[in-house]
């Protein structure tokens, strides 16, 4: 079975979209994505991204709408992408090199990680269409 990866599309008021920078491994770092990361052994996909939401920004998140289907990664990893809300906390960069709200008009100005790209267009239609 594949490895499951789990990110979030955090959306806050004005249709802002957090994008965190990579610190790591050096191929990927520089690179944006959408929070989340590996599912552990006995743990939900919905509990692995709340847990990695705490983890990488400490923020509670809500979870929302799933976003699309299964993402192939590169690697041969899986990603699978939700909408999500800050619940409590105001996220910061425990992990990542840097966070950023990307207002609309600014969607495309990080340079997303190669499978984020197709998922950050995803989550605009999603937005846009309600
Ligand atoms: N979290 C996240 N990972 C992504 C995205 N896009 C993408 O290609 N990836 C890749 C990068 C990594 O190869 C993999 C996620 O691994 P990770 O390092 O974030 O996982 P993890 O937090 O569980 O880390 P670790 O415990 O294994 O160190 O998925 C994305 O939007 N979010």
């Amino acid at each position: 079975m594949s490895v499951v990866v789990v990110a979030a599309a955090i959306v806050a008021q004005g249709e802002r979209v957090l994008a965190a920078q990579r610190a790591e491994p050096p191929a990927l770092a520089g690179g944006w994505e959408f929070p989340g990361g590996k599912v552990d052994p006995g743990e939900s996909e919905h509990e692995a991204l709340v847990r990695e939401c705490r983890e990488e920004l400490g923020v509670e998140i809500s979870v929302g709408a799933r976003i699309g289907g299964d993402w192939t990664l590169a690697n041969g990893y899986v990603l699978r992408v939700w909408l999500a809300t800050v619940a409590s906390g105001t996220p910061e960069a425990k992990e990542h090199l840097a966070l950023r709200w990307l207002g609309p008009g600014e969607y495309y100005d990080v340079a997303w990680l190669g499978a984020d790209l197709p998922v950050m267009e995803a989550v605009e239609s999603a937005l846009r269409h309600g």
